[in-house]
């Protein structure tokens, strides 16, 4: 298995208005990631690839684009979460064939799953495809959070190597840490990063990194060597890129910058706002020459 540990990119996808997906320019993002940003990994099929509006066919089709464009230059790690426990085996499967170094799950959502059921839900994905697993935790989105405790007990699948942690609770982030240090911690805020690396986590997974990952490799490894200051100062830059980018329309905006640098980054898919009105495209347009110059 390859390392895991670093700056990886949550990968955007690119889709043509009709919302299907256009290869020519998923393919330009993951040479964008890889030339230019320099990552150490893509994290596919995540929040950032508007993957929980996509059928198992076209997510397939994304492992399968990912893993023919990056091949084996980075680590690739497939989200393979999903309601439909079903589906999560079958794209487990599908991306532990093609070559992927490790899958991700997000907590089962919508039903107020028990604690049971969930690790059930962990247990039953990786006896099913025999791959590592991460943890994807990002209760504002799922409602699910999951205590130090409850940490301890998906860990005892050896095969759950860590967690992308996706929230601002840093009093549990250094308790899980402590409790299992041998376990790897991804934090998923990018505007929070150098906290989170001061508190030792393994590496960073985020959607900004598409466009700012040289900037969050530097947070990171200033962080590393105890240089605060130098890091903080890169936080400060980079979380004055984030808001203008929250503030505007997260992917929407992202893929607006990566097409002013010459990628086909396409439209989101509905039921998302497809574009950018003209107002903010202008604005995309300050931030890159602004922050991206
Ligand atoms: C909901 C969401 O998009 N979260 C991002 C962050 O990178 C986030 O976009 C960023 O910190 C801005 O808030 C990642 O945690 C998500 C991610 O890695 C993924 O695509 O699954």
């Amino acid at each position: 298995m390859k390392n895991l540990k670093g700056i990886i990119s949550a990968l955007l996808v690119s889709y043509n208005a009709d919302g299907s997906i256009n290869e020519k320019g998923l393919r330009e993002i993951i040479r964008y990631n890889i030339d230019k940003m320099k990552v150490d990994g893509l994290y596919v099929g995540g929040s950032t690839g508007e993957n929980f509006m996509l059928s198992t066919e076209e997510k397939k089709q994304i492992f399968r684009i990912a893993k023919d464009e990056a091949k084996d230059q980075v680590a690739l790690i497939a989200q393979v979460g999903s309601v439909n426990l079903h589906e999560s085996i079958e794209l487990g499967k599908y991306a532990t064939e093609l070559g992927y170094d490790c899958l991700s799950a997000v907590t089962p959502f919508y039903y107020k799953f028990s604690f049971a059921e969930i690790k059930n839900y962990y247990d039953t994905i990786i006896a099913e495809t025999g791959n590592n697993m991460i943890v994807y935790s990002i209760p504002f989105l799922t409602g699910v959070n999951i205590g130090v405790e409850q940490f301890g007990e998906l860990y005892k699948n050896p095969k759950i190597i860590g967690v992308k942690f996706t929230a601002g609770d840093f009093y549990l982030l250094e308790r899980v840490k402590r409790a299992y240090p041998n376990h790897l911690i991804w934090a998923g805020f990018d505007e929070m990063m150098l906290s989170a690396a001061v508190l030792g986590v393994d590496g960073a997974i985020g959607s900004t990194f598409n466009v700012n990952g040289v900037r969050a490799r530097q947070i990171f490894e200033y962080a590393q060597q105890g240089k605060i200051a130098e890091a903080r100062a890169i936080q400060h830059v980079t979380n004055d890129l984030i808001e203008g980018i929250l503030s505007n329309g997260l992917y929407l905006t992202i893929k607006e910058l990566l097409k002013l640098d010459g990628v086909d980054a396409g439209y989101c898919r509905e039921p998302m706002t497809k574009e950018l009105t003209p107002e903010k495209v202008a604005f995309a347009k300050e931030l890159k020459a602004k922050y991206l110059a």
